[in-house]
């Protein structure tokens, strides 16, 4: 990190250096900085990350340098949204590696003609400033300032991490005060989460716009995720079995017809199954072991699960698997990051009315 100066008398600046992409880490920084816009009616488009920037947030502010002047990528990883047993102290932090992407994309997206904006700001704020009444609780009964959207936060993602939405929502309601941004741009492949984003924004009356973008995928279909990393290469050629599983419920509707929840969600399962004999046949130091947290067909504005889907509104198929870790490690073998923990994975395909 480095600090630059833009002219005798402007007051200095944290940027990226060699951008012109501001590094703001307090509150009182992204409001001065704000100010101005919001008088001019430049607009400013917000992408909410934790950090360990992949395709898949370069997706969304490719997206918001299209449709907005000034673009904001906050990167906070979150405590509020981590259970007290889940993986905040290992999250990955990679700032160094973030920062290079966003320097790069910034010259892309200056040479590109086709954006009304650049990336403006990163905001890096500390857990003291986004919670300035403390260290948030993380345990279900803490007390403390929180939003709560129910019932859509409670169900799947929700029903597995009873304190997730309770923290996404919490957060985005500061960074959407602390911001205001015209536009918000969250992804595809964490739905629930934009169901629950957007319940937020109606019932709260707030004045932006939550833009959705597709899931970036790798070349197998692996749907890209920060938490990719402590897979390690041996789990990591078993972690499409959700994509592959979600595939096949997709295609048991599109093609095959089928509308009633045990016949679309059975061709999900089928996969899983075979995913899991072939993987139990093998030795113990070559197989992947895992386990199928949920397989949902869910109405698409309220996440509940649904009997039979009705082409019109179409629906939801989401599911999460926990990858285990690997049972007997080869001498050497990459493991991933944190010496592989247990992964949880999820992604989604969405049935489109028709
Ligand atoms: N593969 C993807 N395609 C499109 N958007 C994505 C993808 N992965 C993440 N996003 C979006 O990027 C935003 C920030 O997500 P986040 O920083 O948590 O990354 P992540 O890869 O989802 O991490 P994690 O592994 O913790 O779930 C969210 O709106 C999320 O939906
Ligand atoms: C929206 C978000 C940045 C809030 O911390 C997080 O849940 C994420 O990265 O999807
Ligand atoms: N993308 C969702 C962030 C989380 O799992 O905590």
């Amino acid at each position: 990190m480095s600090s630059c100066r833009t002219s005798s008398s402007s007051p200095s600046f944290e940027k990226i250096p060699s951008t012109s992409i501001r590094v703001l880490r307090t509150v009182d920084s992204v409001r001065r900085w704000r100010r101005p816009h919001l008088l001019d009616r430049r607009s400013v488009g917000l992408v909410p990350t934790m950090g360990a920037l992949h395709d898949g947030h370069v997706s969304l502010i490719r997206a918001a340098a299209r449709e907005n002047h000034h673009v904001v990528v906050s990167i906070y990883v979150n405590p509020a949204q981590f259970g007290l047993a889940e993986d905040l102290s290992s999250y990955p932090v990679t700032w160094a590696a973030d920062t290079a992407l966003l320097a790069a994309l910034d010259r892309e997206l200056a040479d590109d003609g086709a954006n009304l904006g650049r990336i403006s700001a990163v905001f890096a704020p500390t857990t003291a400033d986004v919670y300035p009444a403390g260290f948030p609780g993380q345990a279900i009964d803490s007390k403390g300032s929180f939003v709560t959207i129910t019932p859509v936060g409670e169900v799947l993602e929700g029903a597995s991490r009873p304190t997730f939405f309770r923290g996404v929502a919490t957060v985005c309601m500061k960074l959407f005060n602390i911001v205001q941004p015209e536009r918000v741009y969250f992804g595809q492949k964490d739905v629930q989460q934009t169901v629950v984003i957007k319940s937020m924004v109606r019932d709260f009356m707030l004045p932006t716009e939550v833009v959705v973008g597709p899931t970036t995928r790798a070349a197998d279909g692996l749907a890209l995720s920060s938490r990719n990393v402590y897979l390690g290469a041996r789990r990591r050629a078993v972690a499409t079995v959700l994509y592959r599983a979600l595939g096949a419920a997709e295609k048991a509707y599109l093609v095959d017809g089928a509308r009633g929840r045990d016949t679309v969600l059975g061709a999900a399962r089928r996969v899983v199954e075979e995913t899991l004999v072939a993987q139990m046949a093998l030795a113990p130091e070559e197989r992947v072991r895992f386990e199928v947290d949920y397989i949902s067909l869910a109405d698409p504005e309220t996440m509940q699960e649904l009997e039979v889907v009705d082409p019109a509104k179409g629906g939801i198929l989401s599911g999460a698997v926990k990858m285990l870790p690997v049972e007997a490690p080869r001498e050497g073998e990459d493991l991933g990051h944190s010496g592989g923990p247990a992964v949880r994975l999820i992604d989604n395909i969405i049935l489109a009315p028709q």
